[in-house]
């Protein structure tokens, strides 16, 4: 057993992790890096990078598909599943390399591999080779994909988002089980891919939108496109050989079986948080395992021990693990001189087609009577309809008493942008009357969002 000592351990050398790591180096500390699977992040090896390329095979079909509308004929569209399968994973092997050569530029005596453990409130055993006392610890631990029981029984037909991305080439079938966001963006891709796709979901749930008008409308288009049921009755699920035998009740109460090659389990995912021997320290532990924190300063309690990413109980993407990250790694280093760090406004999006939005303050936390909804409908939408993407939702939410924006959620075209201006204009805490003296070109989507604030500026007048 070798036995080490370090100012700061970070714990997980995913994008949270490095992001810990990079920001108490800079302090000045000596960091010790653990990590006990690969090294890559998940956002490269089976998140972000791999999802993406998946989409971006999508959408180009997409497109021949609907070349034919205006005017363009492409003939026949054929996918080549093996061909898009290759650049799908000779891209993200690339993603994966490049962060893999930043783990490569860290000393081997900074890293350590292996699942680190407390076994006292300031030491860390991995895996019971080498044993770590730190002045502080950072867990930047991540999340795994859940396959309960039921789906176990199914075998190697039963597949996480870990899985797809290793595929040689596009099955014939796929269900889906959750309508959340993994769910919706590798649905979607899979079935404009040519994949026949039937999606799953629970309590009326679609990504993670919880403004029920934007639910209807998307849940209304992405149910044009495809079979979607976001409040499925599943009564069986059964492996036959190869493939899995699906019975479920339709919406109209059809009792019905179908056969597919895989299931796509997408039903959330676990915060990496019960492994790590956290009852050996005096952390109170909250909802499922998680160590109660401090979302400005990361600390856990009043304990020498910070979170940061997806383990936490933030909203797990990207941009936020590296801040949790920085601010994490900031305050590890200078502990107990522990400070708040920079934490922007809420901002997600989903890359469906349209892509989904969610901006400051969620629909589900605004006090309905305290504010005004401004909306626009992109149906007649000018540049939207040029495009023929000409569908769409977006409904702001304004004070009531200041005109301060709040707020917003959406289904639209163009909605990675939109929600960026959006956003942008939340942090800034502008209000309606300053936002419609910004300037607007012509003509473009953002003429569609004015619209939804110029609703909300009557509205504030009534
Ligand atoms: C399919 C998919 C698509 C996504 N798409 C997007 C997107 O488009 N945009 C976006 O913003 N976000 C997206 N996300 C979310 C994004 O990938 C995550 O927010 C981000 O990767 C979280 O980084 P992390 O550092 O917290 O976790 P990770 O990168 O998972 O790192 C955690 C690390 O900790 C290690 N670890 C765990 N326990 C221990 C232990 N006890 N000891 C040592 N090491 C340990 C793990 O092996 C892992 O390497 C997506 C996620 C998925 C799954
Ligand atoms: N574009 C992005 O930023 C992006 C992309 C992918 C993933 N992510 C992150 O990864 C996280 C995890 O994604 P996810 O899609 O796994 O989780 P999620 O929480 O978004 O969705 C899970 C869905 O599964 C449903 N569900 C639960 N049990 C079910 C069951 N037995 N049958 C059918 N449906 C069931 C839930 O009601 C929910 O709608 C997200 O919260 C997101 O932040 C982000």
């Amino acid at each position: 057993m070798k036995r080490r000592k370090a100012d700061v351990v970070v714990v997980g050398a995913g994008t949270a992790g490095m992001s810990a790591f990079r920001a108490a180096r800079e302090e000045g500390a000596n960091v010790i890096l653990v990590e006990s699977g690969p090294y890559g992040t998940t956002c490269a090896r089976v998140g972000c990078m791999p999802s993406k390329l998946l989409i971006a095979a999508a959408d180009a079909a997409d497109a021949a598909h609907r070349a034919d509308a205006f005017g363009v004929r492409t003939g026949k569209v054929k996918v080549d599943g093996v061909a898009v399968m290759n650049r799908v994973r000779k891209e993200r092997d690339r993603f994966v390399s490049l962060a893999v050569e930043e783990v490569d530029k860290i000393p081997a005596s900074r890293k350590v591999h292996g699942h680190a453990r407390f076994v006292s409130h300031d030491t860390l055993s991995i895996d019971g080779h080498t044993e770590i006392q730190a002045r502080a610890v950072v867990l930047a631990t991540g999340s795994s994909s859940i396959i309960p029981d039921d789906f176990k029984a199914l075998g190697d037909r039963a597949v996480t988002n870990d899985d797809v991305f290793d595929w040689t080439d596009l099955p014939g079938s796929v269900a889906v089980f959750g309508t959340g966001v993994i769910g919706l963006e590798l649905g979607q891709a899979l079935h404009r891919l040519g994949v026949r796709v039937r999606m799953f979901g629970e309590g009326g749930k679609i990504g993670p939108l919880t403004d029920d008008a934007v639910i209807t409308e998307a849940c209304s288009i992405f149910g044009q496109a495809f079979a979607l049921d976001t409040d499925a009755k599943v009564l069986e699920k059964t492996r036959k050989g190869d493939s899995v035998d699906i019975t479920f009740k339709k919406p109209n109460g059809r009792k019905t079986t179908e056969n597919f090659d895989f299931v796509l389990v997408a039903i959330g995912r676990s915060q990496n948080v019960k492994q790590l021997g956290l009852e050996m320290t005096s952390a109170r532990l909250g909802d499922k395992g998680i160590p109660s924190y401090n979302r400005r300063t990361m600390q856990v309690g009043k304990l020498p021990i910070f979170v940061a990413g997806d383990n936490d109980s933030d909203p797990p993407v990207l941009h936020e693990a590296i801040d949790e990250g920085r601010i994490a790694g900031v305050n590890a280093a200078r502990f107990p001189a522990v400070k708040p760090g920079l934490r922007r406004a809420p901002l997600a999006i989903v890359f469906s087609d349209p892509a989904l939005l969610m901006v400051g303050e969620r629909f589900s936390d605004v006090d309905e009577k305290a504010v005004v909804i401004g909306e626009i409908s992109f149906k007649d939408q000018g540049r939207s309809r040029v495009m023929l993407k000409n569908e769409g939702l977006l409904r702001v939410y304004a004070d009531r008493k200041t005109g301060r924006f709040l707020g917003a959620e959406g289904v639209c075209p163009a909605a990675e942008h939109v929600a960026h201006l959006l956003s942008w204009a939340v942090q800034q805490k502008l209000t309606v009357a300053t936002i419609l003296q910004m300037p607007v070109y012509h003509p473009v989507i953002e003429e569609g969002v004015r619209d939804a604030f110029r609703d909300a500026e009557e509205k504030l007048k009534g």
